[in-house]
């Protein structure tokens, strides 16, 4: 018998498959990681909007998280859209419990431009979840929305990422500079030091779910005890792959391709 990395996502579900629990899983397998998921919400989206959003009660959550943990603990985890308080305290009582890396994707609003988490749980994520993790991988809206402060060049994502390791207490942030201007500038801080990655920015609006399999991508690596670093700098290859190669569907910010990164390192 073979035992595989085992990483699990804790997101809700788009059901074109480009972004949510159905981009994690696709990640992983690429990976080589075997994938599991427990879903936050259930919403009606597609590449041009989220149409409609239903949260799974946190009760229900909570029931998912421990059919998962009572058969098998995982290697990694990692967290996208949780909509509510309560379901955030679902996680973060699990993540007490056990001591696996977790990866916060601070997922609150979509490509399109729609709300996916309630306005009154971005204190909670700051004060509670946050801190929890070992990174947390904001775009540049969401660490505004985190920080408070506005962010247009590298030293306002440097003066972030001092708020999120000082005053929010993170272990290390990965600042995604995927929305400024230029090239794509993905940035980790840690206490330690900064390791900063650059591609030059793929003209594409095909962008959906980029966020979700990036941070998906970071916790496969680290489900096969990768360290930080390194399943960053896989990641942000990946993630360039997976966008220079997009499969092309829906009418509006289609996917990328969980696949392409898989397929060039075959070819190698
Ligand atoms: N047009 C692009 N060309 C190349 N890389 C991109 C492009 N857009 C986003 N990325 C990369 O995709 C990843 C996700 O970034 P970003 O778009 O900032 O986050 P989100 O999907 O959460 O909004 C980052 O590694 C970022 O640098
Ligand atoms: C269920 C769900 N979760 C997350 C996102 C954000 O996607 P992105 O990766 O583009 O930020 C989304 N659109 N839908």
């Amino acid at each position: 018998m073979h035992r595989m990395p085992i990483a699990l996502t804790v997101a809700g579900t788009d059901p074109t498959g480009g972004a949510g629990v159905l981009a994690d899983s696709k990640a992983f397998h690429s990976r080589g990681v075997y994938g599991m998921a427990a879903v936050t919400s259930l919403t009606a989206q597609n590449t041009m909007g989220v149409q409609d959003v239903f949260n799974v009660p946190a009760e229900f959550l909570e029931k998912q998280l421990e059919s998962i943990f009572s058969d098998e603990v995982p290697h990694a985890m990692k967290s996208g859209m949780v909509a509510t308080i309560d379901m955030m305290v679902v996680v973060a009582n699990m993540v007490e419990d056990y001591n696996i890396p977790f990866v916060i994707d601070p997922v609150m609003i979509a490509t399109s431009g729609d709300a996916l988490i309630e306005e009154e749980s971005i204190e909670f994520l700051r004060s509670t979840l946050l801190p929890a993790a070992l990174t947390v991988t904001p775009n540049i809206h969401e660490a505004e929305k985190i920080t408070g402060h506005k962010i247009e060049k590298e030293a306002d994502v440097r003066k972030a990422a001092r708020i999120f390791l000082d005053e929010i207490g993170v272990h290390s942030v990965t600042i995604k500079g995927g929305h400024l201007e230029g090239d794509a500038v993905d940035y980790l801080f840690t206490h330690e030091d900064t390791v900063i990655l650059s591609e030059p920015r793929i003209e594409t609006s095909h962008t959906h779910g980029t966020g979700c399999t990036f941070s998906a991508v970071m916790t496969a690596e680290l489900a096969k005890g990768k360290t930080l670093e390194e399943s960053f700098r896989l990641a942000k290859r990946y993630i360039t792959s997976a966008i220079r190669n997009s499969p092309g569907i829906g009418k509006g910010n289609g996917p990328v391709n969980h696949f392409s990164f898989r397929e060039e390192q075959v070819h190698e």
